[in-house]
């Protein structure tokens, strides 16, 4: 728990604020400046976490530089892999520690982060560990026009340095998504995580080191993104690439920055996922997904539905149905038994989701359930919670069936033929994810196929294989990481072309 971790704290003021530091060359840094950690479930104060300022953020770099330049590009898959192995076998050793910290600094369900995040933070080293030494690669034969013998091999090499820029909703599972194919590939890192959730990206800094990773090829700095940290990482010449995670508009100020040394760019950004229900659904199994797909982590997940298509003959009983399930939501302290939904991740966030409460109200729509703040009649009072809210009646052209709201709500409309609902689902600026609730086989795969979307779940929701490519068209984000395609962004890919 970073409360307890001997680096949260100086020695001399144990019993005051914890201190959540950078971690710059295999050290601990201090910096001038710190901002304060808040507990989004009553809003009091968890931690001061220092800020790194550009000079600070410039000695991650040179630290990652000469450790690009050092002895990590030059290690086998075989020793990575086993280091990658260890920093899991870490976070599984501090699982409570890392639960913990998610649940302190996102207020979440304490089984989402046993269940989700941290099991993914394990799994995200696992699988790219195990990935890399099972990797292949390419060799091409060939004969040239006078009859020799032409041999082309395609061989991986590190970028060099990666800047990583994580944000708050899934904190650890989406830092470690990007830190374990970045090291795997022989790269180093400089990790900046959301300002919101500064604790379990200390803690991991704090697995890396005592799993004896080479000094600087991992370091993490704090702080927030215009004119702090994260500008002054995705700014600077001397990183070799930028992956960054986060809303549309903040990944086009990156990708501008980025454009000035025309450096290797991925982006997963915001959505407006719709989810599409067949009236030949399986209908229990339809409204218990949708339920998942609006509320997890209380709407705060990228793939989260906030568009949900009914087709009309069953509209009336679903919209029912769905009300009925989400009124036995159980809002709650993240420690609660049978707790569904904890609060938003600031009150800051809060206020966004509830302007858009507003908002649905002012463009006409029928709140059928929620539109508020629940009243708990204790400190969860002082916390960012938020009712979980369904709207309908609102055109396509809405701002709240457009815009991405990233909270507990999602507008439900009807629909009468297959085509007038995927000609809807892709009329948005966004392309991440969609799902489709059918039992119709052909349908299902006919229907997937015309989604304009990275992504489409059929009769799921956010079912992972790691393997697979992951992310979205449009302002949904640029290219694809999972698997082989996490190995091809985070390497240099060169062709070597022998005449034999
Ligand atoms: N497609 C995906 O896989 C995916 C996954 C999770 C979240 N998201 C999106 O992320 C958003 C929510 O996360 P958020 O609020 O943290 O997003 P955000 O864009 O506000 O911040 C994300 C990160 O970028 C940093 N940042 C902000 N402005 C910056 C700048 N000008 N230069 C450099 N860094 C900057 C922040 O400090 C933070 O670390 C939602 O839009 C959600 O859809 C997408
Ligand atoms: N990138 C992933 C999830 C993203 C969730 C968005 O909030 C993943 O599951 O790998």
């Amino acid at each position: 728990n970073p409360l307890s971790s001997p680096h949260a704290a100086s020695a001399q003021d144990a019993v005051s604020t914890p201190l959540l530091r950078c971690f710059i060359d295999g050290a601990w840094v201090e910096t001038a400046r710190t901002f304060d950690n808040i507990n989004p479930v009553n809003g009091r104060l968890i931690s001061r976490v220092c800020e790194a300022d550009r000079d600070t953020v410039n000695a991650a770099i040179s630290a990652a530089n000469r450790a690009a330049k050092g002895g990590w590009r030059g290690t086998s898959v075989t020793e990575r892999a086993a280091l990658l192995h260890r920093i899991a076998d870490g976070i599984e050793q501090r699982f409570d520690d890392f639960v913990a910290a998610e649940v302190a600094d996102t207020g979440r369900p304490v089984h989402q982060a046993r269940t989700l995040d941290v099991a993914r933070g394990i799994a995200n080293f696992r699988t790219f560990a195990d990935l890399i030494k099972t990797a292949s690669s390419e060799m091409f034969e060939s004969t040239a026009p006078d009859g020799a013998k032409i041999l082309n091999y395609v061989v991986r090499k590190p970028l060099g340095t990666i800047g990583i820029i994580s944000p708050w909703n899934l904190p650890l599972l989406l830092l470690t998504w990007k830190v374990a194919p970045a090291l795997a590939m022989g790269n180093c890192v400089v990790a900046k995580p959301s300002e919101e959730t500064p604790s379990s990206a200390t803690l991991l800094a704090e697995v890396i080191q005592a799993a004896g990773l080479p000094n600087g090829v991992f370091n993490l700095i704090h702080g927030f993104g215009p004119d702090s940290a994260g500008q002054f990482l995705s700014t600077s010449p001397h990183i070799d690439a930028i992956t960054f995670t986060g809303e549309s508009r903040t990944g086009s100020t990156i990708m501008k920055a980025a454009a000035e040394g025309v450096k290797e760019v991925s982006f997963e950004l915001g959505g407006k996922n719709a989810a599409v229900v067949f009236a030949d659904a399986d209908f229990d199994a339809a409204v218990a997904g949708v339920l998942r797909s609006s509320f997890t982590n209380s709407g705060q997940v990228c793939l989260c539905s906030e568009r949900v298509y009914v087709e009309r003959s069953i509209f009336d009983r679903f919209v029912a149905a769905l009300k009925d399930r989400t009124e036995q939501l159980r809002i709650d302290f993240p420690q609660a038994e049978g707790v569904d939904m904890g609060p938003l991740v600031s009150h800051a966030h809060r206020d966004k989701v509830l302007s858009y409460y507003r908002l649905a109200r002012e463009e006409g729509a029928i709140i059928v359930t929620g539109g508020g703040v629940p009243v708990f009649g204790d400190e969860r009072d002082q916390g960012a919670y938020a009712q979980p809210t369904i709207i309908t009646g609102l055109s396509d052209t809405a701002r709240c069936t457009r815009e991405e709201i990233f909270g507990p709500i999602c507008h439900i409309a009807p629909f009468d033929t297959e085509d007038e609902v995927i000609a809807r689902v892709n009329d948005s600026p966004y392309g991440l994810a969609a799902c489709v609730w059918t039992t119709h086989l052909s349908r299902a795969h006919r229907v997937a196929a015309q989604f304009e979307t990275g992504i489409v779940w059929v009769n799921t929701w956010f079912t992972r294989d790691l393997r697979t490519p992951f992310g979205g068209t449009k302002l949904s984000g640029m290219g694809r990481e999972g698997g082989r395609y996490s190995m091809d962004f985070y390497s240099e890919i060169s062709n070597i072309c022998i005449r034999l």
